[in-house]
């Protein structure tokens, strides 16, 4: 099985280009089918996740074409529909985003019968929020045996949404049931994310009726029908908040481009407040580090607050600081799986309730590391890169599901890391490098 070797020490210096957004593609090439005309998107990232759903895509009749690398073709006028057609495969079960073709193909078929959605094991990760807004529209929604979620309606008819937490799924899910209902939606206590404003343009851009994507309330007036379109995706604040912290922890100095920094602002703010220097330009920010640094107190929270995704990586660097910090995760329960694996580094961090408690050390020794999901395996990546000595992370499957070349990335940076698949490889490498 793949792993990484990584040796650690080198300050990471240069620049890195970053990404079209896994979680807005994933939305987006969702929503691609709801019209019979032709899609093509842009910035697509070539991330395992994409690839997955582009096959659920394909494997209902929809035609998908990769133009390039970046640039994917999707035409769903001929996908199948009906009780015998289930978006279920051992793959689209492990992603997340496959509970999107929910809200698509129940908005444009009033039917969709898709496996409950999978993605990184960091909570109990519900979805009565989705079932809820497909509800209010009119469908009626059953889990059958063996994990399908069903969800029918003779026509959709626009409502008043409430949610009772702020999530982005749900979010995404319901603004693209309701935008071939018949008449107004309106969805409160929205979330935010800048991939949702991405997704209610890219849905616009077909000739959807969408205002307020962005802001909490977000009103979507029915539309007859939509049409095929040209789009780009917008770059990936998790891809970029992941190098910058990378830059951090490794007191480098490299400059991330193709961002919109101003999605970057909560990860620049507390870089900033611990002593590293963030600086934005139009499209690109500059990270640079030296020195101890300062401790701080962080909590997750909904876009605009600091992105949960970005906890693990932030903690790794504040595990280098002088001090206490206090990291509070508040969206979900399981997030900190990375705590055991980076204690094996020399890392100190104490995990009470849904906080972590960490006493900074002078830095980290190489291990032999597994990488419990998306996040906290490229977090330990950056804790390897910022480590004295070697160290090898097994279970690479789940970083690849969201950063794209992340080892030729960082080899650009002059980061000293290779896939290998066994020991004697890890063995090559240590005697090659030194
Ligand atoms: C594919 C994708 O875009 N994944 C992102 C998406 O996940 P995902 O869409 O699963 O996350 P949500 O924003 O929906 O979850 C936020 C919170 O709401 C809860 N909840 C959610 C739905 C629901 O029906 N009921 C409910 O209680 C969740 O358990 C969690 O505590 O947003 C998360 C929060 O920014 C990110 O970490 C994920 O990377
Ligand atoms: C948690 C994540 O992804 P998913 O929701 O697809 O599991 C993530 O991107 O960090």
């Amino acid at each position: 099985m793949e792993k990484y070797v990584i040796k650690g020490g080198n300050v990471l210096e240069g620049e890195v280009s970053i990404a079209g957004a896994k979680n807005a593609a994933l939305g987006i090439l969702a929503a691609a089918v709801m019209t019979d005309e032709e899609c093509i998107i842009e910035n697509v990232p070539y991330v395992e996740d994409t690839k997955t759903l582009l096959r659920a895509i394909e494997t209902i009749g929809a035609k998908v074409k990769y133009i390039d690398n970046h640039t994917v073709s999707i035409c769903g006028g001929t996908i199948r529909t009906g009780e015998d057609v289930c978006v279920d495969d051992e793959y689209i079960r492990k992603i997340r985003a496959s509970y999107y073709l929910l809200g698509a193909l129940l908005g444009k078929y009033n039917y969709a019968q898709v496996a409950l959605p999978g993605g990184c094991d960091i909570g109990l990760r519900p979805i009565d929020q989705h079932i809820k807004g497909f509800e209010a529209l009119g469908a009626k929604v059953e889990i059958v045996n063996g994990g399908k979620v069903v969800a029918k309606a003779d026509q959709l008819i626009g409502n008043h949404i409430y949610l009772d937490v702020v999530t982005v799924g749900a979010t995404i899910n319901i603004m693209m049931a309701a935008v071939l209902a018949e008449g107004k939606t309106t969805i409160e206590n929205a979330a935010k994310e800048p991939h949702i404003v991405d997704v209610a343009n890219f849905l616009n851009s077909m000739g959807a009726n969408i205002k307020g994507a962005g802001t909490d309330v977000i009103r979507i007036r029915g539309v007859q029908k939509l049409r095929g379109t040209e789009y780009s995706i917008i770059p990936d604040q998790i891809e970029a908040g992941t190098f910058m912290t990378m830059a951090a922890a490794t007191k480098g100095n490299v400059l991330i481009k193709n961002v919109i920094p101003k999605h970057l602002e909560a990860i620049s703010s507390k870089l900033n407040e611990i002593g590293a220097r963030v600086i934005e330009y139009d499209d690109a920010v500059r990270v640079m580090a030296d020195g101890r640094f300062k401790a701080t107190q962080i909590k997750t929270l909904p876009y605009p607050g600091f992105p949960t995704d970005m906890q693990p990586q932030m903690a790794v660097t504040l595990a280098l600081s002088q001090g206490t910090s206090v990291i509070t995760e508040s969206i979900f329960e399981n997030r900190f799986k990375y705590v055991s694996e980076l204690s094996r580094m020399g890392a100190r961090i104490k995990v009470e309730g849904n906080s972590a408690v960490i006493t900074g050390v002078d830095g980290y020794t190489g291990a032999n590391l597994v990488a419990p999901d998306l996040r906290a395996g490229a977090a330990l990546v950056i804790a390897a890169l910022a480590a004295e000595g070697f160290s090898t992370i097994d279970d690479i499957k789940y970083i690849l599901r969201g950063y794209e070349d992340f080892d030729g990335k960082i080899r650009g940076l002059g980061g000293q890391i290779e896939v290998v698949d066994d020991e004697r490889d890890v063995q090559k490498f240590k005697l090659r490098v030194g």
